[in-house]
């Protein structure tokens, strides 16, 4: 069999309210998730055992193999299909790390969807699902990778919704930033709530409203995180003081930024400034959906 290929593609929380804390120390979410086109590449050749290949840009950043949630998932599907068909996986690393934009956790859903593929599973059958599920808490979204509502601990998860695709720019400075220090940073007890605003049960379907929907509800983890990293509050500024953004967020546990503009020419426009001022930092203009 020749060899399978897929794109592991970055997700973004375009809100993010942290519900409460459960007994075993994870917090429930209510998240409405997107996904870009800048993406990690992934690729499986079949007919070898398993292994794992890193290359690319923030492969260094991505740590030792061993570790990878690509090979987390692979054993993850080994454990729920038995005498699976595994092979040697090749990733190309494009994504920040420890971002919030769920790169690692996008590069293991795009490995079970290669298995699958490979093993002749439906695109969804429950054991993709369950593997998923055992690699961490982003990898069930990223599994089919379009917009839905993400509750509960990232397990609970809508039918993909038709949003208007949205312009814009994500941005990040170079903090890598632990999703379970922020998390620690909250600072709720297990059993405690966190109040807030939630979105409307049915999202409007025009774009400049809906994007007045998505600013009426904060991603609660944005104060911790910048506790945690406060380079991200200079983004965050520097972003919203562009004539181009109409909304500007964090994404996930952070540090990545994004802005939401009115259309890809504004996206454009916004990412060149940024960038000539900040060439360290990784800038890019992205169709969300
Ligand atoms: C913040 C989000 O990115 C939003 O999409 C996710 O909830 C985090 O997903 P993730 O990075 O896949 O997280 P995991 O690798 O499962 O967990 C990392 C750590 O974050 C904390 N954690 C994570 C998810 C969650 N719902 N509650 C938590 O308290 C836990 O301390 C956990 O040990
Ligand atoms: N394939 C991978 N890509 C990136 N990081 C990986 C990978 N495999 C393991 N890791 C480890 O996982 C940690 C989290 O990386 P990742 O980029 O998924 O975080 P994130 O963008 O903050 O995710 P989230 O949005 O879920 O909080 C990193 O510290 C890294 O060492």
């Amino acid at each position: 069999m020749e060899t399978l290929r897929t794109r592991a593609p970055a997700k973004i929380n375009l809100t993010l309210r942290i519900i409460g804390r459960r007994t075993d120390g994870f917090h429930d979410l209510a998240s409405l998730v997107v996904f870009s086109g800048a993406a990690d590449l992934l690729s499986l050749t079949p007919d070898a055992a398993l292994s794992l290949t890193v290359k690319g840009r923030t492969a260094a950043a991505a740590g030792p193999d061993a570790d990878n949630l690509v090979l987390r998932a692979a054993r993850a599907f080994s454990a729920e299909v038995p005498g699976a068909q595994l092979g040697a996986f090749l990733l190309e690393k494009r994504l920040p790390v420890a971002a919030g934009l769920g790169g690692g956790s996008s590069d293991a859903a795009a490995a079970l969807r290669l298995l699958g593929r490979l093993n002749g599973l439906a695109p969804d059958d429950p054991r993709l699902f369950a593997a998923a599920r055992a690699t961490g808490s982003d990898v069930p979204v990223c599994l089919d990778p379009r917009a839905r509502l993400m509750e509960g601990v990232g397990d609970v998860l809508s039918p993909p919704l038709a949003l208007p695709p949205l312009a814009g720019v994500l941005v990040n400075c170079g903090v890598a930033v632990p999703t379970a220090a922020v998390f620690r940073q909250l600072g709720l007890a297990p059993g405690g709530a966190f109040d807030g605003p939630s979105l409307p049960a049915v999202l409007p379907s025009g774009r400049a409203k809906l994007v007045a929907a998505i600013a009426a509800v904060p991603n609660d983890l944005e104060p911790p995180a910048v506790a945690v990293a406060p380079k991200i509050a200079e983004v965050i500024d520097r972003l919203a003081a562009q004539p181009e953004a109409r909304l500007v967020r964090m994404s996930g546990s952070g540090a990545t930024v994004f802005a939401l503009t009115d259309d890809c020419r504004a996206a454009a426009a916004l990412a060149r400034r940024v960038l000539a001022a900040e060439p360290d930092w990784w800038v890019k203009p992205t169709i969300l959906r």
